[in-house]
């Protein structure tokens, strides 16, 4: 099974990391193309992958084929590679906002597409991502690229307009959560906690918090009023956030992702 990444930047790196780190392909069974000769050298250095600037190689070679590129550079990726492209190949999008009529139109009607949302975590393992699969998509073909999407996390289908809803939710939402981490730490910092102590803590903090929604399965109301002792420290935290509107700003960051990707 050959593996290829048009675009390799963040996200892809990402994915290639778990993938390789999970052992589910060997570098040699993946390829990936870049813009930039600088950036093809970095990622043979990093990745241990081959990587070319020339997107036709990797398109024709690949059995599963990556896009992930900015949504900008689609068209111009979309008319070099369409020709090359067979129905035998399943075709695995990444980018933001071009939904699978957009895909279709640009790469073939009569090829295998599946849209995803994955989110950087995939790094490490602990991704999450959003799948919608089009109508020629085999059972095969999609429980295949689900094993390669859950050797990096977890992966579930979802509708095609909830996939823009799992953009900003789990997609965006690791930079609003290392903003947090990073705001907690400056605040301990700011009373005197050495700063890499304070990144320590505040993370593990975090971390240990997303795992207790997960495991409990109890309503996040129910575990922070678990946290605020009566007349106790956390509530004046608790009290604070309320007053600066920090619910409200998650939920229009949330929103004002959601509108953007309408518009890509
Ligand atoms: N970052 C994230 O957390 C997530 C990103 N995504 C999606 O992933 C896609 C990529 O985002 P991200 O990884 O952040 O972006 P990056 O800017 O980190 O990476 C973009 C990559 O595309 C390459 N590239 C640019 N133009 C071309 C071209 N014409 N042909 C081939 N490769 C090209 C760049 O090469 P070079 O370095 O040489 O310029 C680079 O490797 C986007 O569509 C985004 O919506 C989805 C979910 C999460
Ligand atoms: O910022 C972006 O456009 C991408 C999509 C989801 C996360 N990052």
């Amino acid at each position: 099974m050959k593996l290829g990444f048009i675009g390799c930047g963040n996200m892809a790196s990402a994915i290639i990391g778990g993938i390789l780190n999970k052992g589910l392909a060997q570098p040699e069974d993946i390829c990936a193309s870049v813009k930039t000769q600088s950036s093809a050298q970095k990622i043979q250095n990093t990745l241990g992958i081959s990587c070319t600037t020339n997107n036709l190689e990797v398109a024709k070679t690949a059995d599963y084929l990556f896009l992930a590129v900015k949504p900008q550079f689609c068209t111009d990726v979309a008319l070099q590679i369409k020709d090359a492209l067979t129905d035998k190949q399943v075709i695995i999008s990444v980018i933001a906002g071009k939904n699978l009529e957009w895909l279709k139109e640009h790469l073939g009607n009569d090829k295998k597409i599946i849209r995803t949302m994955p989110n950087t975590p995939a790094l490490v393992g602990e991704g999450v991502t959003g799948v919608c699969p089009d109508n020629l998509t085999s059972d095969e073909d999609l429980q295949n690229v689900l094993t390669l999407l859950r050797s990096f996390g977890q992966a579930d289908i979802v509708t095609e307009p909830i996939l823009d809803i799992v953009g900003a939710v789990s997609g965006s939402s690791p930079a609003f959560v290392f903003m947090f981490i990073e705001a907690l730490a400056d605040g301990a910092v700011a009373e005197g906690m050495p700063r890499k102590q304070a990144y320590d803590f505040a993370a593990q903090a975090v971390l240990g918090s997303a795992k207790m929604v997960l495991e409990t399965k109890k309503h996040p109301g129910e575990l922070k009023d678990m946290v605020c002792s009566p007349a106790g420290t956390t509530i004046e935290g608790v009290n604070t956030l309320e007053k600066e509107g920090m619910r409200s700003a998650v939920m229009d960051a949330v929103r004002a992702c959601i509108q953007k990707t309408r518009k890509l």
